[in-house]
């Protein structure tokens, strides 16, 4: 069995990020960025008022009240040609260009229209309620770095850049194989001894949230014929990911049936719980990551390892394991051989600081605590006993708000 580091360095050694491809900005939410996105034009391309009210000289209005003279209507979408002259002023709106020799806005609840000339009752220095050129971003600025997944944010901020078209990565194709002829489909009825294949869905949910693009191959039966068929079909995808039949028993196909259809091995066994029988390894030109079937070591084991291996296709740089500490809420005992990855809530306790609190029962059949978990608690291989209040390292479940 080897580590959980040795084990993700092997994995990522494996790939590299995809080809570039070109979406509208429309389609960019999410993607990830192959190339700085640089701005097109200039904003404000001018300096424009930040208020409804009167273009002035600030040195016509440095004592107050005073009258001006109103010489021009300029609305947002608009521009006056000719300079304001002392003495003079012009009616403006948010948005728009102040005219030439105009330094300050007055806003219009500070002033008293009348005709064609304005009392100005409060002073404004110069520069009040100009937004000068260039204050947001200049033409040649980079608004958005390439490496980085575009957010709601990025997005309108590439829009306004005046970029309609943006270089991301290639979204990574990934079959999701599931196997058992206990499996049957979700929504099928479910006999006595049969398991609804959660596995698949689940891993498919993962993949697309990690950015790719799932193909669902859909569930092997516990023959070499079904599984050589239904593997066929991950030709010309990216990451082939198998669920199932990944341990000793001799209904466990993975390695024999593949193995004969040219699978190169390159770990099986991983010092891990849940998910020791993982295995990594090429199968005719596609990469393989090989699952176990309990529903918990697949999804964590998706988690610790298909969530990285898809940030590297898309050239995302973020750790693969981001831990943080927090506050063990009950007593554990010695961990054994395997890094122990155990389902836990997190709740800030009254000092400020998370609090993780294992559940009773890891059994990695278990989704429903895995579903109400927030993160998982990392116990290093040997690991001595763990009282109550002392820290710990967790994993915490990313949550798809990130994206804005
Ligand atoms: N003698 C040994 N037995 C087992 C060992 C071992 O080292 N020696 N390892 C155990 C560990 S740890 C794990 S994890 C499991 C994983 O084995 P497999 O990958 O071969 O998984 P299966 O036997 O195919 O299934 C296990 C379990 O999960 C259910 N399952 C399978 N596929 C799905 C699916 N798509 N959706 C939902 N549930 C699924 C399946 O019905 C079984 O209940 O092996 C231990 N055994
Ligand atoms: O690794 Mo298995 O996932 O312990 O049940």
């Amino acid at each position: 069995m080897i580590s959980v580091d040795e084990a993700l360095d092997r994995i990522l050694s494996a790939f590299a990020p995809l080809p570039a491809e070109t979406v509208s900005v429309s389609q960019a939410l999410g993607r990830v960025l192959a190339e700085d996105v640089v701005a097109r034009v200039t904003q404000p391309p001018a300096d424009v008022s930040a208020m409804d009210g009167y273009a002035v000289r600030a040195e016509d209005v440095a004592s107050v009240p005073v009258q001006l003279q109103v010489v021009g209507h300029i609305a947002a979408g608009s521009r006056q040609e000719a300079p304001l002259a002392a003495g003079q002023a012009a009616r403006i709106f948010t948005g728009a260009p102040l005219p030439e020799g105009a330094d300050a806005i007055v806003i219009q609840e500070d002033t008293e229209r009348d005709g064609e000339s304005v009392t100005v009752k409060e002073s404004a220095a110069r520069g009040t309620y100009v937004r000068p050129a260039g204050l947001d971003f200049r033409a040649g600025d980079v608004g958005v770095a390439a490496g980085r997944a575009v957010t709601v944010r990025d997005l309108g901020l590439i829009a306004a850049m005046n970029r309609p078209w943006v270089s991301v990565r290639r979204r990574p194709r990934v079959a999701v194989l599931a196997t058992g002829d206990e499996v049957v489909m979700p929504g099928d009825p479910v006999g006595p001894s049969q398991i609804v294949s959660s596995n698949g869905l689940a891993l498919c949910a993962l993949v697309e949230a990690c950015g790719g693009e799932a193909i669902n191959l859909g569930i092997a039966a516990d023959s070499a014929d079904s599984l050589r068929r239904l593997a066929a079909g991950a030709a010309g995808a990216d990451l082939l990911i198998t669920t199932g039949g990944a341990s000793v028993g001799e209904h466990d196909l993975i390695r024999s049936v593949l193995g004969e259809e040219g699978l190169d091995l390159d770990f099986w066994k991983i010092a891990m719980r849940p998910g020791k029988p993982l295995m990594f390894g090429r199968l005719k030109g596609t990469r393989m990551l090989g699952l176990p079937g309990n529903p918990v070591s697949s999804l964590v084991c998706g988690l610790l390892f298909v969530r990285p291996i898809l940030d590297r296709l898309l050239g995302l740089a973020r750790p693969a394991h981001p831990t943080e500490p927090a506050v063990l809420a009950a007593d554990l005992g010695a961990n054994d051989r395997r890094q122990d990855y155990l389902r836990a809530t997190l709740r800030p306790n009254d000092d400020g600081r998370l609090h993780a609190s294992p559940f009773h029962k890891q059994d990695s059949s278990m989704l429903a605590t895995l579903a109400h978990a927030d993160a998982l608690i990392l116990r290093a291989p040997h690991a001595p006993p763990a009282a109550a209040g002392t820290l710990v390292e967790v994993l915490r479940f990313p949550t798809s708000l990130s994206s804005i």
